[in-house]
């Protein structure tokens, strides 16, 4: 959960943000927000390769996608983790032979379907 202190006074889309006040950033929401992400409740991990989403990334700059946070209080790691993913990724997939579970495999032809 990211959470940030408001340092004044400020209105963000008509509410009125008193200087002091936490503030929560609903990351999962914005996950699964249709308006940001086409068919968001579908596991489709190409959609960040897909040609108009190439330009998001996730180091800050797009609040879409704020895996790392943003701003002051930003990931310090955030470099060395997206290496450390590719890394620890590429590992396991080949070291290991991976399947879905059943359950998974059928929910998976079903969200296919209904696309
Ligand atoms: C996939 C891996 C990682 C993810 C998803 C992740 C995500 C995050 C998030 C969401 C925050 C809070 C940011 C905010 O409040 O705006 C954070 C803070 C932080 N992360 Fe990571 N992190 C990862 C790996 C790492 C690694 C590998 C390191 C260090 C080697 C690291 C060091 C830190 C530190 C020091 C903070 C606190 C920054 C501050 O409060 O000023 N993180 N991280």
């Amino acid at each position: 959960m990211l959470a940030r202190k408001s340092i004044s006074d400020c209105v963000i889309e008509g509410y009125t943000i008193p200087a002091n006040t936490l503030l929560f950033v609903n990351l999962w929401s914005m996950g699964w927000n249709h308006k940001i992400w086409d068919f968001s409740t579908t596991f489709r991990p190409q959609r960040f390769l897909e040609k108009e989403k190439t330009a998001i990334n996730v180091k800050w700059q797009h609040f879409e996608l704020l895996p790392f946070g943003t701003g002051r209080r930003g990931c310090l790691g955030m470099l060395l983790a997206i290496e450390e993913v590719l890394i620890i990724i590429g590992t396991m997939i080949q070291c290991f032979k991976w399947k879905l579970p059943d359950m998974a495999r059928r929910r998976r032809r079903r969200a296919t379907v209904d696309e």
